[in-house]
């Protein structure tokens, strides 16, 4: 190693150290305390509907999240935020057991629902799904009736029974059904728009509109939880509005989380936000307000400004 080399080493290691020994400044001025890599130890008022606890996932050798633990509340919004490939989708699916489906995922941690493990052997995971029901990215109704969309899967899952064999003997649930579909319409906002076209193809409707019905498809199977990735990314501003406005009633009677890339829309809707950031780690997670006006660490505050993502 050549003189300079070495002096130049020497030189930026006591750099380093002096600068460890200067308390860094938080973005709030405060420069008492060294700034943590992580500001996920929130607290709320309010019942936690699901607790994560060090959850990793791994797609083969790819290490996609992080020894994420949060807990989310009840009846409320929670928006995951964080820049492409951060591991938002990845987390969400972790809810439901989604994850699953993918081959080459492996989930290592806790996911507790109601204080129950769902990753413990031997969940029913039809069950869990229709407890911690999803909507996706993009509209995916069924290339049926806006009616058959909705009661498709409580039939699946012999909630309701309209078979010819059931009204052969009297014991058709064809009432039950309409009830149903009236209520999860109404409750997605939709039955005004289509409740004198309950026949028609579901493809027939606007994209705004195919995406409430994917909310009510979603809600017809009796959810606690609704996960939803990215909901409004495919919508025009109107249509987005809508599905907004929708969210913030739903969160009165279910428990929302939703992953968003659009932070002005996280900023309206949740009651708490969740950042991740590259290397799927959670780096901070709060009240909102909080997140947005007042966030702890330097790396979100960076994010949050659009200096990268
Ligand atoms: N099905 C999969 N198979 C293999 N790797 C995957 C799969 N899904 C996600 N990954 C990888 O896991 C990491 C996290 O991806 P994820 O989609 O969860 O991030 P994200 O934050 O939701 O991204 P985006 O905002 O772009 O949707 C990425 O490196 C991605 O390539």
């Amino acid at each position: 190693m050549s003189e300079t080399t070495q002096q130049t080493q020497t030189q930026s290691q006591s750099q380093t150290e002096a600068e460890a020994a200067q308390p860094l400044q938080t973005t709030s001025g405060e420069s008492e305390e060294r700034l943590r890599e992580e500001w996920t130890d929130y607290r709320f008022d309010g019942t936690t509907k699901l607790a994560v606890e060090d959850l990793d996932v791994h797609y083969g050798d790819d290490h996609a999240l992080k020894g994420v633990s949060m807990e989310i509340p009840e009846r409320s919004v929670t928006a995951l935020i964080g820049p492409s490939g951060c591991g938002k989708s990845t987390f969400l699916r972790c809810l439901n057991r989604m994850n699953d489906r993918i081959k080459s995922a492996r989930v290592d941690g806790s996911v507790q629902l109601d204080g129950q493990e769902i990753y413990q052997e031997g969940t029913d995971l039809v069950e869990l799904r229709k407890r911690v029901g999803m909507v996706f990215q993009s509209p995916n109704p069924f290339p049926k009736s806006i009616r058959d969309n909705i009661s498709y899967g409580p039939r699946k899952h012999g909630d309701i029974d309209t078979s010819l064999l059931a009204r052969l003997f009297g014991r058709s649930d064809e009432e039950a059904e309409e009830q149903l579909v009236e209520r999860s319409l109404r409750q997605a906002a939709l039955w005004d728009e289509v409740n004198d076209r309950l026949d028609d193809n579901a493809l027939g409707l606007s994209g705004g509109q195919q995406q409430r019905l994917c909310i009510a498809r979603a809600l017809a199977t009796d959810p606690e939880v609704l996960l939803m990735d990215e909901p409004a990314s495919a919508l025009d501003p109107i249509a987005t509005a809508k599905i907004e406005e929708l969210i913030h009633e739903l969160s009165q009677e279910y428990t929302v989380v939703i992953v968003t890339h659009n932070m002005q829309q996280a900023a309206r809707i949740s009651d708490q936000t969740a950042v991740f950031l590259t290397g799927g780690k959670l780096v901070e997670y709060g009240d909102t307000d909080q997140i947005f006006e007042n966030p702890q660490s330097q790396r979100v505050e960076d994010y949050i400004s659009g200096k990268f993502g």
